[in-house]
């Protein structure tokens, strides 16, 4: 597995070195005014990467030729790859092709004509995380799969726009469910929401499945919301790699990620 070297003069988080991630502060972090102009330029960063990987996503490119491509295109923005050696992660993006839940390892397989694919980017610049992610079609997809798609797509919408100062984190599960319900979609709960900032990880935990968890949103408080809706079974099974994640009844998932501010009017989407 060729290891992914980011040169000297790139500012890094503190897992660079060592894989190992910080625990995590019990408080939530809110955002001064100089942490938000890093936010919003670390979110603009990983959307143009996401926008350069999709056209990337075409049948008989490897996964592994999408991770070496962005890779090199993030160190010479002048950012690193968030994801490399955080919890020791091989590799600088994630890559989830059909059951595979999220935060797949880019790997040898060639994309497939029909393969539904999720780009999970998240860059490291001058000190901020910015973090999103899109599922996207590979060729010619079935309808199923287009609506599952086009689905998850929804719920990612939908929820972030209920966001705004004194809403309940959990009326973002409550929203995401009632979507994929009346599609007869299921919500994964392997994975869940973060804030974001100076750390990859930190609380809030957002949660996309329904739940009665405490804690609401402040203006300043920066967060994804990732939800993962999945065709069958919401059920996951974990690889002997320990990484890889996929559902148990085999069937395809779909997940979309957006960082997003709260702020007094509502919300600012920073990886639009
Ligand atoms: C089983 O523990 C795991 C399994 C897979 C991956 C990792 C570590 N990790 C690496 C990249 C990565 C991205 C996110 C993220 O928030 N994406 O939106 C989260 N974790 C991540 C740990
Ligand atoms: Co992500
Ligand atoms: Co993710
Ligand atoms: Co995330």
């Amino acid at each position: 597995m060729t290891r992914r070297l980011v040169p000297e003069s790139i500012i890094k988080p503190p897992y660079a070195e060592q894989g190992i991630s910080s625990v995590w502060n019990p408080e939530v972090p809110l955002n001064s005014p100089q942490d938000i102009v890093g936010l919003r330029k670390a979110g603009s960063l990983a959307k143009s990467i996401l926008d350069l990987g999709q056209k990337m996503c075409l049948p008989g490119t490897t996964t592994e030729e999408i991770d070496k491509a962005l890779h090199a295109i993030i160190i010479a923005k002048g950012a690193y790859p968030s994801p490399l050696n955080y919890s020791g992660f091989p590799k600088s993006v994630c890559t989830s092709v059909n059951n595979v839940i999220a935060h797949g390892i880019p790997d040898e397989r060639p994309l497939q004509d029909g393969d539904i694919i999720n780009l999970d980017i998240t860059v490291y610049l001058d000190g901020y995380h910015g973090d999103t992610s899109a599922t996207f079609l590979v060729g010619e997809v079935d309808e199923k799969g287009k609506a599952l798609v086009e689905c998850t797509r929804e719920t990612l919408e939908k929820s972030i726009n209920i966001c705004g100062p004194g809403v309940p984190f959990k009326e973002i599960g409550r929203v995401i469910c009632e979507h994929a319900d009346k599609y007869g979609f299921s919500v994964s709960e392997e994975l869940s929401g973060h804030g974001i900032g100076r750390e990859f990880h930190c609380h809030p935990l957002i949660y996309h499945h329904l739940n009665d968890e405490e804690g609401h949103m402040e203006t300043g408080m920066s967060f994804t919301i990732e939800p993962i809706l999945c065709q069958g079974s919401p059920m996951g099974i974990m690889w002997p790699d320990q990484w890889t994640i996929s559902t148990v009844d085999g069937g395809r998932s779909a997940q979309f990620e957006h960082t997003l501010l709260v702020t007094e009017n509502g919300f600012e989407i920073l990886t639009k």
